[in-house]
């Protein structure tokens, strides 16, 4: 169908198929409201922030908010196993592991108890009982989050698709959008054709400020490229799901977090990555002269040191884009000019599993609506902006 056929007035209009735009633009369309979702590349794709088959989902966080909001997101990831009958999430539990007095450490134990979430906390015989084959270096401090787990990733992007649409909702993919020009209808601009919204949301992942450049406002945000590596198993199954190895966390051993999946999208291979990477631009992710050198060195003297039972060369490296806000927050917030420009942006590499929630608030916004959440540590005021007309 021409873009020009498709109706020309829509109440919301969602950029980006990423998981925050498609879950928006599910919680947009299951309220009644008329949504276009647009992407700029054929779905599925893998050039964003949103495609691999697993991502860790967890209660554990330092600040509060976000285990309060993870509290929703359980039941609505719930929620949509059962509407579109698909297994999204698999319960492995989630060891944190940090050196003793870590006070981000501690401060994630607090949220937890705080929360009533359950969790254990083991002492170094326990650990080793438990998890032979992992070892934790004296002097460190160990907790499972029970309810931590797997998302599966690229099956979960593509179930919120699919319910958007039986919501009757409409996705055109393969169309960039090249032009906004703001006003009460905000008029889009693609390769394809124009529309016409109510309310324009951006969820551009690592283009956000490309999108956002044109309308004076650019955000404090760092895309950075992101090596992710799987491990090989010397006896394969050590660290498999299926035999209940959970996820894993460890605290600022290197200068950055360095977290773990147990073995299974690839059998016999591990995914293991540190949250943190090269700066580079998204469309540029792959051609960089930068490589994940680094990055997989951190890595690999990790994996010698903490899991003997993996060969500490990966055997495949994939890639994946973080967006950084300065204090790892994300932005959900207006447009500071123009208030039926809704953004959510900076998901700073931990966004996935609170998607449902972001997609919720985004869709009040976007209606006018009383957020479900306090949205203070999220808004664009917190930073100190280069230029906002
Ligand atoms: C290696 C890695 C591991 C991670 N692990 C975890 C984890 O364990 N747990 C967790 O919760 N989170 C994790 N995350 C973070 C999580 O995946 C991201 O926060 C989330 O995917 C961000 O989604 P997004 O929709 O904002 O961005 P994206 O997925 O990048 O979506 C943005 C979309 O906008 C589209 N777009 C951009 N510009 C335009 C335009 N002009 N016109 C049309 N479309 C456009 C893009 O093509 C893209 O599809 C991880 C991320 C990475 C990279
Ligand atoms: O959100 C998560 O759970 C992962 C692991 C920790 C670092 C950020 N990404």
């Amino acid at each position: 169908m021409a873009a020009q056929n498709v109706s020309s007035c829509f109440d919301a209009l969602v950029i980006g198929a990423g998981i925050q735009g498609s879950f928006t633009a599910y919680h947009l369309a299951k309220n009644n409201m008329r949504t276009l979702l647009l992407e700029q590349f054929l779905l599925p794709h893998s050039r964003g922030s949103s495609h691999g088959q697993t991502r860790i989902i967890r209660k554990t966080y330092d600040k509060n908010f976000y285990t309060q909001m993870m509290i929703e997101c359980y039941q609505l990831w719930k929620q949509l196993e059962t509407e579109a009958n698909v297994t999204l999430y698999r319960q492995t539990g989630l060891i944190v592991m940090a050196v003793e007095g870590n006070l981000d450490f501690q401060a994630r134990v607090r949220t937890l108890v705080q929360n009533q979430v359950p969790m254990e906390s083991l002492t170094s015989e326990d650990f080793s009982k438990r998890f032979p084959a992992v070892n934790l270096p004296l002097g460190s401090s160990a907790i499972i989050d029970k309810t931590a787990g797997v998302l599966y990733a690229d099956r979960a992007l593509k179930t919120v698709q699919d319910l958007f649409q039986r919501f009757g909702g409409m996705i055109r993919d393969g169309e960039k959008v090249v032009d906004i020009q703001p006003g009460s209808l905000v008029s889009v601009t693609t390769t394809a054709g124009m529309y016409r919204a109510k309310n324009l949301v951006i969820t551009a992942g690592p283009w956000a400020n490309k999108l956002l450049n044109p309308m004076r406002l650019q955000l404090p945000l760092k895309t950075l490229r992101i090596a992710v590596p799987y491990w090989k198993e010397k006896v394969p199954g050590t660290y498999g799901i299926s035999k209940s190895f959970p996820c894993f966390l460890v605290l600022n051993q290197a200068r950055h977090h360095i977290y773990g999946l147990p073995s299974n999208e690839y059998p016999g291979l591990m995914k293991i990555c540190y949250h943190h990477g090269t700066e580079a631009e998204p469309d540029e992710r792959d051609v960089t002269s930068q490589t994940h050198f680094h990055d997989i060195k951190v890595l690999a003297d990790f994996v010698s040191e903490y899991l003997p039972g993996l060969d500490p060369t990966p055997a495949i490296v994939e890639s994946c884009m973080y967006t950084l806000t300065p204090d790892e927050d994300f932005i959900l917030d207006r447009h500071p000019v123009h208030s039926n420009i809704i953004i959510g942006a900076g998901f700073s590499g931990h966004g996935f599993k609170l998607a449902p929630v972001v997609g919720k608030v985004l869709c009040e916004l976007s209606m006018g609506k009383r957020t479900s959440y306090s949205l203070s540590p999220f808004k664009i005021s917190r930073f100190q902006l280069k230029s906002v007309l």
